[in-house]
């Protein structure tokens, strides 16, 4: 038991050949398909019959004005905005076809399928192996062999191996915010996640940092699904795929990235991105 990967003790829940590895866009590789989406903070309607089919194996970005619903949806994604009391949601989020928001729905199966990384790096009090070794250990791997190996692998997987190969046992905060970001991501990989979130994962870091950011994401879309909010239009057009204007509550536009940045067909899409509001 103790040799098992990550992707083994997950169980049987989701296997890994559900999974497709094109990106031909049919029904089978949607990853996250929202249906009618209602959201209430209290009285707040923060989102509107929102309808949206994320495809695997893309970066999906989520643009729009500040206050428009970005990170409150995609923490609807992975049921995080429901530790918010005063939440009332209506519709449906199909993960891999099953419905997240359906009360039979464990969100510990989803917790272990998808990752998510915050606008500021917030890397555990522990040295940079604990901090990748974290989930795995969580999910019951012991085996040193095997911890380094998936520590190796994650930190590699985030463009940080070099970086840090040889500081393993030092604490995480005594890095870069920049390399702290990817400590987070290979966190992140260590569990062997199908989807990434990802809410403004580059706010907080200077440009250089950003550019590595964005370049690991376009490598990291070989293996996994990426859903990110930025507040940065350049940075949407750069690496993503499709990208969906959110404007009070509602998608306005959800297209190609080239569509939407080079012939948007909504009024309100156009101001946007020509930075006419926002
Ligand atoms: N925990 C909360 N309690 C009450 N209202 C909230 C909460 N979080 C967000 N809201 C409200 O929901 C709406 C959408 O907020 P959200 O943070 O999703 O927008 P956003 O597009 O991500 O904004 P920003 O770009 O500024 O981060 C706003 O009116 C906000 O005030």
């Amino acid at each position: 038991m103790g040799l098992l990967t990550v992707s083994e003790k997950k169980g049987l829940e989701f296997k890994s050949d559900e999974v497709t590895s094109t990106n031909s866009q049919t029904e089978e590789n949607i990853v996250y398909d929202t249906k009618d989406l209602n959201l209430w903070y209290g009285k707040d309607h923060a989102l509107k019959n929102i309808n949206l089919s994320i495809y695997e194996k893309e970066v999906t970005a989520i643009i729009g004005p500040s206050g428009c619903g970005k990170s409150t949806y995609i923490k609807t994604l992975n049921r995080m905005v429901q530790l918010v009391p005063i939440v009332r949601i209506s519709g449906d989020i199909r993960y891999r076809g099953r419905n997240i928001l359906d009360k039979s729905f464990q969100v510990e199966d989803l917790r272990t399928r998808v990752g998510m990384v915050f606008q500021k790096p917030n890397p555990f009090p522990k040295s940079i192996y604990d901090n990748v070794a974290y989930g795995p250990r969580i999910h019951g791997i012991r085996n040193k062999k095997i911890l380094d190996e998936i520590v190796e692998r994650s930190l590699r997987g985030a463009a940080i191996w070099d970086e840090v190969k040889d500081r393993l046992t030092e604490n995480a905060y005594g890095l870069s915010g920049g390399q702290q970001q990817r400590l987070c991501i290979a966190r992140c990989l260590a569990i062997e996640p199908d989807v990434i979130l990802m809410d403004e994962p580059t706010s907080a870091l200077d440009p250089k940092s950003t550019l590595k950011v964005e370049e690991l994401i376009q490598e990291l879309k070989k293996d996994y699904s990426i859903i990110i909010v930025t507040h940065n239009m350049q940075q949407a057009a750069r690496i993503s795929d499709k990208t969906a204007f959110f404007l009070n509550g509602e998608v306005v536009e959800f297209d190609h990235t080239d569509t939407i940045f080079s012939n948007p067909s909504d009024k309100r899409t156009e101001d946007y991105i020509t930075g006419r509001f926002g």
